[in-house]
């Protein structure tokens, strides 16, 4: 297979994208590696979800070039990847079963039926809910069903993970376990995942670079340097996460500045 096939790279170059009355994204260029974990922060308004839109295909109204393991997204176009999405609410059907669940995002993939059963124990098992497979939705913990959406985004085999807040609304002990086995899923299946979150500690536990959006391009960007598997007590991390915190503090300035 060539390079160019395996390739689960996102390059951004020149993305411009205007609202009635604003430009939400200036010319913003991101480069994120195959499989690399790339951390988003950015103040509230700042265009991420715009970004992700973008990306997933949704909003095809931009300028500047999308390229996906270096094959060129048509604005308007589908990515020529398959995308996985987490987001900040789970967004399970309540009528099926853990199970269906996942099985309704497979009958709409392109994962052919002789694997599904293969793919649904792996990542059941990866994610600990194999003794849930037949709980509905509402029988499930919000850390449970955050698993589950996370056993769907896999579950179709995406080149690349979009996760939008995933960990938001769930409570710090629950969150931090769940970092722990995203990074774990992380590190077994190789996936490039891009991460929304306003959580700067969270974005230096995660990600190998931390990127600081701010007034429509990228205002700072860090490396994460700390070896893996990281360890939230680690004084080294906490030190990133605290330069890490004032970037995102100063962008969040800079934003508020200019709406005066
Ligand atoms: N459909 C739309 N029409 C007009 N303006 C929009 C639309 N969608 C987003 N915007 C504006 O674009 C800007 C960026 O919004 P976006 O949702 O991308 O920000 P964000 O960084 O994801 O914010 P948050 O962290 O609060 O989710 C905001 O000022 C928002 O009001």
């Amino acid at each position: 297979m060539s390079r160019e096939a395996t390739d689960n790279g996102i390059r951004v170059e020149g993305l411009i994208k205007e609202f009635p009355g604003q430009r939400v994204l200036d010319g913003l260029d991101l480069t994120v590696a195959d499989g690399e974990f790339v951390c988003l922060l950015g103040p509230s308004g700042c265009g991420k979800s715009t970004l992700l839109n973008i990306l997933s295909g949704l909003d095809g109204d931009y300028r500047g070039s999308v390229r996906f393991g270096g094959q060129p997204m048509a604005p308007g176009g589908k990515p020529p990847v398959t995308i996985g999405y987490l987001f900040q609410e789970p967004r399970l059907l309540p009528w099926l079963t853990a199970e269906r669940n996942v099985d309704f995002a497979l009958e709409n993939s392109r994962v052919p039926r002789a694997r599904w059963a293969a793919i649904k124990d792996r990542y059941f098992a990866l994610t600990g809910l194999q003794a849930f497979r037949h709980y509905y939705p509402h029988q499930l913990s919000g850390g449970m069903a955050q698993r589950l959406s996370l056993v769907r985004a896999l579950a179709i085999e995406p080149d690349v993970l979009f996760m939008d807040e995933p960990f938001s609304g769930l409570d710090e002990l629950t969150a931090r376990r769940l970092r722990v086995d995203l990074l774990d899923i992380w590190r077994e299946t190789g996936k490039t995942i891009l991460f929304i979150t306003h959580n700067s500690y969270e974005a230096t536990f995660l990600g190998d670079r931390v990127v600081v959006l701010s007034r429509g391009g990228i205002r700072d960007q860090i490396t994460v340097q700390v070896p893996r598997p990281r360890d939230y007590d680690d004084a080294a991390l906490f030190q990133v996460g605290k330069t890490v915190s004032a970037t995102f503090i100063d962008a969040a300035e800079a934003a508020e500045r200019d709406r005066h």
